[in-house]
């Protein structure tokens, strides 16, 4: 698992630390794994470290501290390295004489430091961390300008530190200009920002530097004291269901599936080939769409009737292109009526947004709602204003939490990066009409958020959400709780269109990398999940 904290924990932990150790050695620890990184970066560029040209961007804070010091060892290694301070009255007074007794040099003026940045081989973003506030200060945004220009040119590569400044470290929201990355050292623990979009974007790759806060952080424990979390290979390959000697068909889980129409039947084809490559141990699909299914899949039990008239199964998915006519309301009445977890996706979310919460009052077993931004803002509009999708894009991690809170639901909300929110615990739930003030995030006391890192723009293709859904409803069925089935199957997901799209299995997800490979359809998807569960399974 790969775990994400807030400023706050991060704080809180290095405070801990601090106090037993020697002043000024975290920063001593930060710089090293700093500077080697781009040491390694440099000779990979330009076969050396001596004479690279290293520019150094110090704002006010520790942050510049970092970059200061790890420039002072790039210095004695033969680099020539010149530093910009933003605020030169408040630069970092240890950091800074470091750098110069390495015979760094301090750069006077924007235009000189503009032509510095463009002309030089790696640029350390030190201007802002942890400590930072909205986006770039005016008097940044040059000097971030000039880096991006001098990446564009192919010439430069800009070095985060701790995190690309600009991006919110709790949240990876962006709120004017950021830097822009294409490596981030970060230290002591990844932060949450750095793994949900738009700020993971600007991250690029990360790398993260142990300074020794794990066992402050509540490393080892379960879920420790994350906000965030993200599976890997080996997590994944635990949660996998795998058949023993005794499963039979109804024991591996029985899906049900009321997705399609006559307008669309498509969405029914393509729910149930997720569900079948899901690993369920029977599909069972009910809907008009019924001769299509069974003519594309000879294997799925069907009725042409509704969910009530569907034999017993341990999971519904309802809603991909069920329209929004009296079929498509029923269909969502009568799966809600089963006692075991329901999925509601696509048209049965925008049915379920003009009834509001209260819709899902009464229900004991779990309820997973599975929006994109558009469906989510549709949601969000039922119990208070309904934001513009691109808003809850933005601020996804936000907005997933209040959609949580607000239907009582573990919610997986799509988009560039895919996050699941656990349902609140029942003393949490809040609804429409109580509803005062939003939770901000992280929830106090939560359980981490998920956030999966398979994810590729391939996957924004018609179709694929239909697929996410019958791969989760399997995993559902087969007896995983909501979260762990919404997260493994984004995380199968992605890895299934990194796959089919570069045409070979076992593709490992390299953050902030251009997606590899050619187009894919929805199908080829579903397809290619075996491949990504081999891929698990051998890696686990
Ligand atoms: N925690 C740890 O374990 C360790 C932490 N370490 C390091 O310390 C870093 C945190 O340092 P920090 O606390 O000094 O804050 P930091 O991010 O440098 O910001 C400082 C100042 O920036 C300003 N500013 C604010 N917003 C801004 C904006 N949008 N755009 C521009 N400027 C802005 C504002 O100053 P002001 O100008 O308002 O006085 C603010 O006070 C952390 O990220 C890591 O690198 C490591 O050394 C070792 C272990
Ligand atoms: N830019 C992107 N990067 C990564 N994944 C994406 C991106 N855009 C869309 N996706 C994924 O593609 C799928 C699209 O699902 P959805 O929006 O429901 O489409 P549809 O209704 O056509 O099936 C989701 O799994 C979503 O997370
Ligand atoms: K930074």
């Amino acid at each position: 698992m790969r775990y994400a904290h807030t400023v706050e924990r991060v704080r809180a932990a290095e405070a801990a630390l601090m106090a037993r150790l020697p002043q000024g050695a975290l920063m001593q620890r930060a710089a090293a794994g700093l500077a080697a990184t781009c040491a390694r970066a440099l000779s990979d560029l330009r076969g050396s470290v001596y004479g690279s040209r290293v520019v150094v961007l110090a704002g006010s804070g520790d942050n510049g501290g970092d970059a200061l010091y790890a420039g002072a060892r790039l210095a004695r290694r033969g680099a020539g390295v010149a530093a910009v301070l933003l605020t030169p009255e408040k630069a970092h007074r240890g950091g800074l004489a470091a750098l110069r007794a390495a015979g760094g040099t301090v750069v006077h003026g924007r235009g000189e430091g503009e032509q510095r940045i463009e002309r030089a081989d790696l640029v350390l973003d030190g201007i802002v961390g942890i400590g930072g506030q909205g986006g770039l200060r005016p008097e940044a945004v040059p000097f971030a300008a000039a880096a991006q220009r001098a990446r564009e040119r192919g010439g430069a590569l800009v070095v985060a530190v701790d995190l690309p400044s600009g991006v919110d470290a709790d949240t990876g929201e962006v709120h004017g200009a950021a830097v822009r990355a294409d490596v981030t050292v970060t230290f002591g623990t990844h932060k949450p920002g750095l793994l949900v979009d738009p700020g993971a974007e600007y991250a690029g790759v990360v790398r993260l530097v142990d300074i020794g806060l794990g066992p402050e952080l509540g490393e080892g424990r379960p879920g420790g004291r994350a906000a965030v979390e993200a599976l890997q290979h080996a997590d994944l390959a635990a949660l996998l269901p795998v058949p023993t000697a005794e499963s039979d068909k109804y024991r591996r889980g029985v899906l049900g599936v009321a997705a399609g129409s006559a307008r669309y039947p498509g969405a029914a084809v393509l729910a149930v080939a997720g569900a079948l490559h899901g690993g369920a141990g029977a599909v069972r699909y009910a809907g008009s769409a019924a001769e299509e299914v069974v003519r594309r899949f000879p294997e799925t039990l069907v009725t042409s009737g509704g969910p009530a008239q569907t034999g017993r199964v341990q999971a519904w998915v309802v809603g991909p292109g069920l329209g929004d006519g009296p079929e498509a309301h029923r269909a969502l009445d009568e799966a809600l009526a089963d006692d075991v977890p329901v999925l509601v996706d696509a048209d049965g979310l925008t049915l379920l947004a003009q009834r509001g919460p209260v819709a899902l009052e009464g229900r004991r077993a779990p309820v997973l709602l599975t929006p994109h931004a558009g469906e989510a803002t549709r949601l969000l509009a039922a119990v208070h204003r309904g934001e513009p999708a691109e808003e809850v894009a933005h601020a996804r991690l936000r907005h997933a939490v209040r959609l949580a809170e607000a239907y009582g639901a573990v919610v997986l909300l799509k988009g560039s990066t895919t996050v699941v929110v656990p349902a609140p615990a029942e003393s949490a739930r809040v609804h429409s009409a109580r509803y005062r003030e939003w939770p901000s995030f992280p929830v106090a006391g939560g359980t981490p958020v998920r956030v999966n890192p398979t994810g590729t723009p391939w996957l924004a293709t018609a179709g694929s959400g239909d697929v996410l859904s019958g791969i989760t409803g399997s995993l559902l069925a087969a007896g995983l709780a909501p979260v762990d089935a919404a997260s493994a199957a984004a995380y199968l997901h992605g890895l299934a269109a990194r796959t089919a799209a570069a045409g070979r299995s076992g593709t490992v997800p390299v953050a902030g990398a251009e997606p590899q490979g050619a187009p894919v359809t929805a199908l080829e998807v579903a397809a290619a999940v075996r491949a990504a569960w081999r891929s698990v399974r051998a890696a686990g």
